[in-house]
């Protein structure tokens, strides 16, 4: 099967420091595969350097491939023109702006089947956000503002959307609810990248999981055959196999 993301012999350096040594990953086309890890990992800075965002002082090398396409040259603007739309962590959502002007700062875009995410489609998958279509932001709940981040990224018409821990500070009712949802937008066809630090939520909902530490991918697989692995249940999964 064709990869949207292929990213082969990734490394990322903050001034001396290597953050990411050598990374592999591949996102096959209408799946849902995560990168989870505990704090520290690299997972923010491997998808920020994906989608061309890292900060500070950076180098980064090896190559990232959009659709058998070289995007690793492309300014963080132009890897969005081409279809990488990342939802980074803390969510970016404006506080004081209601729910429908959050959706509407972002011009639809068509992605490559000719479809647009009207302000009524992210609705359709958000049913909650229509109902307080004209509250501010900042009165939301913390699930409620990462369904507006990523409705927002929807009318982006992403081929590949990355969301960067969108269970993080929610309560655990809300994280499993946020990741339904994303699990149902992956199964009406688009193609996501999930990090996420909680590695049993992840399990629930991802087909395919890498696992990061210090840098590296130390394991990769279905999310049935990381369930089945020893190694997993006993460091992220309390001993236990869910
Ligand atoms: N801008 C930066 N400048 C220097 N070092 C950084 C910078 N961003 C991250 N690092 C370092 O790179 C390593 C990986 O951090 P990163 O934020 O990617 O991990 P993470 O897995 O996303 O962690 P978390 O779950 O806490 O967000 C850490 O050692 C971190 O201190």
């Amino acid at each position: 099967m064709n990869a949207v993301l292929d990213v082969q012999e990734f490394r990322v350096r903050y001034g001396h420091s290597e953050a990411l040594h050598g990374v592999d990953l591949q996102v096959r086309e209408g799946e849902l595969a995560a990168v989870a890890g505990a704090n520290g990992a690299g997972k923010s800075t491997l998808v920020g350097a994906v989608a061309g965002w890292s900060r500070g002082k950076v180098t980064v090398t090896g190559s990232v491939a959009l659709d058998g396409v070289d995007v690793a040259g492309l300014a963080p603007h132009r890897r969005v023109a081409a279809g990488i739309v990342l939802v980074p962590e803390g969510k970016g959502v404006f506080e004081n702006l209601t729910v429908e002007d959050n959706l509407r700062l972002v011009r639809a875009a068509r992605d490559a089947r000719g479809r647009r995410y009207s302000v009524e489609d992210v609705y359709a998958v958000f049913p909650q956000l229509k109902e307080r279509a004209t509250k501010k932001c900042s009165t939301l709940s913390g699930g409620e503002r990462q369904m507006v981040a990523i409705g927002r990224a929807l009318r982006a018409a992403p081929r590949l959307l990355i969301l960067d821990e969108p269970s993080v500070g929610l309560a655990p009712r809300l994280v499993l609810e946020v990741l339904q949802h994303i699990r149902q937008l992956v199964d009406e066809g688009l193609t996501v990248l999930l990090v996420e630090q909680n590695v049993r939520a992840t399990l629930e909902v991802a087909d395919r999981i890498y696992l990061l530490e210090q840098g590296k991918v130390a394991a990769e697989g279905s999310a049935g055959e990381m369930r089945a692995d020893d190694r997993i249940a006993e460091a992220y999964l309390g001993g236990l196999r869910t």
